[in-house]
């Protein structure tokens, strides 16, 4: 039996220092632990000089009969990018944002009754790279993998159970079918086929994939300018879809560009392509260096739906992406390993499995 995502952390806790949430709505003043400068994060101020403010994630319709290679190519780029006619109904969008609206509108005490625990996967808190830095961000999160049901129980009353566990299991299901379409297609545009990944067959079916859910809050805030919601990060995915509401806030990194905003486009979504598809591309896909900012006047909620394989499938680059002279850029590694892994190393995870070779 592979490791379960819940597993993960089992006999590997994650202590995070500042596990307790304040009431963001009390406060009018940031207090210094959440005043963020260059010494907290030295790309905090990263711009371009002079701002090329035009230069965007491009924004895909699935529909285009060249997608692939659109995809393709804002993977090699941008590592980012945002679809149109997706196919997920405008419904059930809006239902994941009205559940993410109820819960973090709970109050605390509420909410901290699904607190996640530190060997725990799912639940209530701050963002799980929180320990890598002196200052708190100025967001609060809630992770789901399978059924909520269990952590929902512990918020609701059971006549709200059953509807918001069914916009969560048909949200899965969509994303997981959008996600395996949005995969092939950048692979088909590298010229990588099913024979060529075995594990990965392109099956509705998919039984070799398994995914979570992270609902993320960024309530208004004093000082937006010296506060940071989430801290600049990777996802460890093969691909991560992500819903915003109509608040910008999103920033992917170009090292030639600074950080650019994402702007929200109602209805359309955001991928981003996640260390583990950077891996399997031998690095020709870009794990995209992302964070989230916070506003002023409007709170910000986002839904990321985190997308890898089971664990017990090992993760390297397709053969035929490494040229025959070259050994692959990166050893191979299974979800599980990488997020554990991730989970004390952070941003070096990467480079710590990436094959040396010697001169
Ligand atoms: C499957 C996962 C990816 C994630 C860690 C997690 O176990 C569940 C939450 C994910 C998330 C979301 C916010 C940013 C991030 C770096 C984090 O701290 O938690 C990612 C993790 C990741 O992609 O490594
Ligand atoms: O809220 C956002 O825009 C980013 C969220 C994110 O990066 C994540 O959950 O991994
Ligand atoms: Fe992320």
């Amino acid at each position: 039996m592979p490791t379960m995502l819940t597993d993960v952390f089992r006999g590997h806790p994650i202590h995070l220092p500042h596990s307790h949430q304040p009431d963001f709505t009390s406060l009018s003043e940031l207090p210094d632990s959440y005043t963020w400068t260059p010494k907290d994060d030295p790309l905090l101020d990263a711009a371009p000089s002079p701002p090329a403010a035009s230069e965007n994630i491009p924004l895909i319709d699935l529909n285009h009969p060249d997608a692939a290679n659109q995809i393709g190519s804002a993977c090699r780029t941008w590592g980012a990018f945002q679809i149109a006619n997706h196919g997920v109904p405008l419904e059930l969008l809006q239902g994941i944002e009205f559940l993410t609206g109820s819960l973090f509108q709970l109050p605390v005490q509420r909410k901290l009754k699904a607190a996640r625990s530190d060997t725990g996967f799912s639940g209530y808190g701050v963002a799980r790279i929180s320990s890598f830095f002196n200052k708190q961000m100025w967001s609060e999160g809630f992770t789901i993998t399978g059924s909520p049901l269990n952590d929902f129980r512990k918020l609701w009353p059971q006549h709200h159970l059953k509807n918001y566990c069914d916009i969560v299991e048909e949200y899965e299901e969509q994303m997981q079918t959008l996600a395996s379409k949005l995969m092939w297609l950048s692979l088909t545009s590298l010229g990588v086929s099913e024979e060529d990944i075995k594990w990965a067959t392109a099956n509705p079916d998919l039984n070799w994939a398994q995914s979570a859910l992270q609902l993320n809050h960024y309530p208004v805030c004093p000082e937006p300018d010296r506060a940071m919601g989430l801290a600049a990060h990777t996802d460890s995915t093969l691909l991560t879809i992500l819903h915003q509401n109509n608040t910008a806030g999103l920033q992917v990194f170009r090292d030639d560009l600074g950080w650019v905003t994402v702007p929200p486009v109602p209805g359309s979504l955001v991928v981003n392509v996640g260390d583990l598809f950077h891996i399997l591309s031998n690095g020709l896909f870009k794990s995209v260096l992302h964070r989230a900012r916070v506003n002023q006047t409007r709170s910000r909620f986002s839904v990321a739906f985190l997308w890898g394989p089971q664990s017990d499938i090992k993760i390297s680059p397709v053969p035929k992406l490494v040229s025959l002279v070259e050994s692959p850029l990166y050893r191979s590694v299974t979800w599980t390993e990488y997020l554990r892994t991730k989970a004390t190393h952070f941003n070096e995870a990467l480079s710590m499995i990436r094959n040396h070779i010697d001169e």
